[in-house]
């Protein structure tokens, strides 16, 4: 079975590739910056800049809600989740400098070839 499903196919398999996805993401956090949702008394003026929030807790409940239809559509928030730390924050802060290397990762354990591989050892 492809890993590309409508919303009506259980979404089984892909919420367990998700779950797998985030635990390794959220691992290299260890700072936690990118646990919970950034609040304006952490970064003011936060809401006003960054128009579409998002954090781990956040995809988590995207995934136990099914929100997600594929994995480009999770590595798209995730990608999201980083370039707002990098919108909001100078690149000479701890934030900037830990959503940058955080982005690698990402990229790098989600990449086109690799997602097409997968999906090719899938069918
Ligand atoms: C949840 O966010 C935080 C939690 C604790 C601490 Br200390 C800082 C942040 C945080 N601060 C800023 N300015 N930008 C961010 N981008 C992602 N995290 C952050």
């Amino acid at each position: 079975k492809s890993i590309t499903k409508t919303h009506n196919d259980d979404n089984t398999n892909l919420n367990a590739c998700l779950h797998h996805l985030l635990r390794i993401l959220s691992r290299k956090d260890k700072e936690g910056f990118f646990q919970y949702p950034v609040t304006d008394q952490f970064a003011p003026g936060y809401s006003q800049i960054i128009l579409r929030p998002i954090d781990f807790s956040t995809m988590k409940r995207k995934i136990n809600q099914d929100d997600y239809s594929n994995i480009i559509e999770f590595r798209s928030d995730f990608e999201l989740m980083c370039d707002n730390a990098m919108k909001y924050n100078r690149p000479d802060t701890i934030y900037w400098q830990a959503a940058k290397k955080l982005l690698a990762t990402g990229t790098k354990l989600m990449n086109k070839d690799k997602l097409i591989s997968f999906r090719r050892s899938l069918e």
